[in-house]
């Protein structure tokens, strides 16, 4: 319900001094004539069906005051009541709104200009070519509509997207996320998730509590400070978090209301956006140090506080975050970094798929020689994660570490290096290995079965080097695992035609099926989606306290169980991702039973269905998966009716 209070002009202009809305700003009336009594007097009565004509009745002026009852979202949801960006912050407080727009506020000038430049659609925005070869128009159309329907109907969509989720995947999550979030302040429409900025110190508490949900039990943040390979792209970056969160409930079966996506917003060095008049966040340079830790502390302390069974999930942190926060809060808190974690899981599983599909042994592991190109947050995650998957397959530590030739931009990493930090030291060749050498040199010297690609970077994976790698291995597994389409390291294409279709190829953007040599090829997608739901699944459902490595390491194993035989007989390294939810649901049952041994398991019911087996337990996950086929009734009926 709405009360809509119309007041004379004049007396706007008397308290404000001039004129500020737009009825205000209508041709001047007469100035109301002076009153006698401390009451205004009334309007006169406009005139009725047979009334003599008496004066021409003009209506007072309005100002544009309205008061309303409703609150938070609902506000936002009434096209009459919504500003958009455009709140001040006094009605962003006084109406529960703080939290849920960007921290910006615009003016109706910058709305404007935003509207024309969608209205001439494609003239402003960054062209795909830029985004990379992977993205074309009909992508960012399917997007649109796909996101319109979500704005309408979350049922129909998820029902949309479960159904065809091989298809959809690539446009609600990555690579057209990646064009999303270069491009998100001039998408916008209307918001989704919460903001939480540098600017809201103090506040965080109760901004949370400005979320219509009682209930969510997941949430992915991120800091917009490494988006993919895209570099710093500040609040825009909280597209990450809505598309990592669509396959939450896509794959994972999480209610859609119960699922948040959060954006810490410290400021962005992206001087592009910060230029831009349409950008969103903060203007200000990135906080770093204690400042920072204090901003994100506050808002882990703010979301844990509401909702302290939610499953955290930490993405896209830059590589001078991501680990320390991750350390920060791993040991007392339901938290994961799934590009650390997740990605090192994934790795894991499509190495156990790949050596299935070249027909060898779980135990063929603690032999392979791997070379990873990039040694940052996820490349140093996947790397210490297979080298403890060695470790289960029979070998010392030692020997693991020394089967990894791990590269930065500076080349091949040994221990001559003046500053090697903690967790790649390990890692580091001898002294006297060739300290910055090329990766076609690493490849020739090391003979890698293994070539794994997080650079972020894009081509690093030329065609000299995949020719090196088919010449000193028959059957080089090669995982382009960079995002979006533009940063892979090489093509499928690239790495059939450099090694004579020899190779078992992976990577973390999908690549489509083509013919090569009278054959259709077809890759697995080497990607933590196959990872981070069914872990936050196991994680909530099992209520496991923290997220373990011997969790990370069950859920690895459970994945390549799942490829069918004709697809490995293809030489695909992961199943199919239209078995998402089958998938994501056996991974939770791993993620449930490791957390059981562990003793970790407080919720009674997973508990016991990890108690019963793995039959119950998997019976009992998927149980407790929301389904989007059918709509939930909203009025009472009797059973059967
Ligand atoms: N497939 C997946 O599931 C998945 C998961 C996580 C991250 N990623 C991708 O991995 C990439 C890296 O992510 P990150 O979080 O590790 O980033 P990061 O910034 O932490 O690390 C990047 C690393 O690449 C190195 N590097 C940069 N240029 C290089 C060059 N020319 N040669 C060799 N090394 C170079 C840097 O030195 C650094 O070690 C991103 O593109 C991201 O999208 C993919
Ligand atoms: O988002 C993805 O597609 C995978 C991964 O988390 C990444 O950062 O690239
Ligand atoms: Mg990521």
């Amino acid at each position: 319900m709405r009360i809509t209070i119309e007041e004379p002009a004049v007396a706007a202009a008397a308290t404000n001094g001039k004129a500020h809305t737009a009825a205000a700003a209508a041709p001047a009336a007469a100035p109301a004539p002076p009153s006698r009594s401390a009451t205004p007097p009334l309007p006169p009565r406009p005139a009725a069906d047979g009334d003599e004509p008496s004066t021409v009745y003009e209506p007072p002026l309005q100002e544009a005051v309205e008061i309303t009852n409703k609150r938070s979202s609902d506000i936002l949801h009434d096209p009459t009541l919504n500003k958009g960006t455009a709140f001040p912050l006094d009605e962003r407080e006084r109406l529960g709104l703080r939290g849920l727009l960007p921290p910006i506020i615009s003016n109706m000038g910058v709305q404007l200009e935003r509207v024309m430049k969608d209205f001439y659609y494609g003239l402003d925005q960054i062209p795909p070519e830029e985004i990379g070869s992977g993205i074309t128009r009909e992508m960012e159309r399917r997007w649109r509509m796909l996101q319109g329907l979500q704005d309408r109907n979350e049922t129909l969509f998820y029902r949309v997207l479960v159904e065809h989720f091989a298809e959809m995947a690539p446009i609600v999550y990555t690579p057209t996320v990646g064009w999303v979030c270069t491009n998100y302040h001039k998408l916008w429409r209307r918001p989704r998730g919460m903001f939480f900025s540098a600017g809201d110190a103090g506040h965080m508490a109760s901004m949370a509590y400005h979320w219509p949900q009682e209930d969510v039990q997941a949430i992915v943040v991120t800091d917009g400070s490494r988006i993919l390979g895209l570099g710093d792209l500040g609040t825009n970056g909280l597209g990450i978090p809505i598309g990592k969160l669509d396959l939450y409930v896509a794959a994972a079966g999480f209610h859609p209301s119960k699922v948040l996506p959060c954006v810490i917003d410290v400021g962005t060095n992206n001087a592009r956006l910060l230029e831009d008049p349409l950008y969103v966040g903060l203007r200000q340079p990135r906080l770093r140090g204690d400042a920072y830790y204090a901003v994100v502390d506050e808002f882990v302390r703010a979301v844990t506080s509401r909702w302290p069974q939610a499953v955290l999930q930490f993405e896209d942190f830059s590589i001078e975050h991501a680990l320390p926060l991750l350390e920060r809060y791993r040991h007392h808190h339901l938290v994961f970094n799934d590009d650390i974690q997740g990605t090192a899981a994934t790795a894991v599983a499509g190495l156990y798929g790949a050596l299935r599909a070249l027909g060898l042994p779980p135990s063929a592991l603690a032999q392979q020689r791997v070379v990873c190109l990039g040694a940052g947050s996820a490349g140093m995650g996947v790397v210490s994660m297979i080298a403890d998957a060695m470790v289960v397959q029979g070998c010392t530590p030692e020997e693991a570490r020394r089967n990894f030739w791990v590269l930065s931009s500076r080349g091949l990493i040994t221990s001559s290096r003046e500053v090697i930090p903690s967790n790649v030291a390990p890692f580091a060749r001898p002294e006297g290995e060739l300290e910055g050498a090329t990766l076609l040199e690493v490849v020739r010297h090391a003979r890698p079965t293994v070539l794994l690609g997080l650079a972020g970077v894009g081509r690093l994976f030329t065609r000299e080097v995949l020719e090196a790698a088919g010449a000193v291995c028959e059957r080089p597994i090669v995982f382009a695992m960079s995002n979006p389409t533009s940063k892979m390291e090489c093509t499928a294409a690239e790495a059939l035609e450099a090694t004579e279709g020899r190779c078992v190829f992976a990577s973390g953007s999908p690549q489509d099926p083509f013919e090569f040599q009278g054959r259709r090829r077809e890759f697995g997608q080497a990607n933590n989606l196959f990872l981070f739901p069914g872990m936050a699944l196991g994680a909530y459902l099992g209520r496991t306290g923290t997220v373990t490595d011997g969790m990370f390491m069950k859920a690895a194993e459970a994945i390549p169980e799942l490829i069918e035989e004709e697809d490995l007989a293809a030489g695909l390294a992961y199943p199919r991702i239209k078995s998402i939810r089958d998938i994501s649901a056996a991974v939770a049952a791993a993620v449930i039973a490791a957390a059981h041994v562990e003793g970790r398991v407080a919720n009674a019911n997973a508990s016991a269905a990890a108690a019963a087996g793995p039959e119950a337990l998997l019976r009992y996950v998927k149980r407790m998966m929301y389904s989007p086929f059918e709509y939930s009734s909203l009025a009472y009926r009797p059973l059967g009716q």
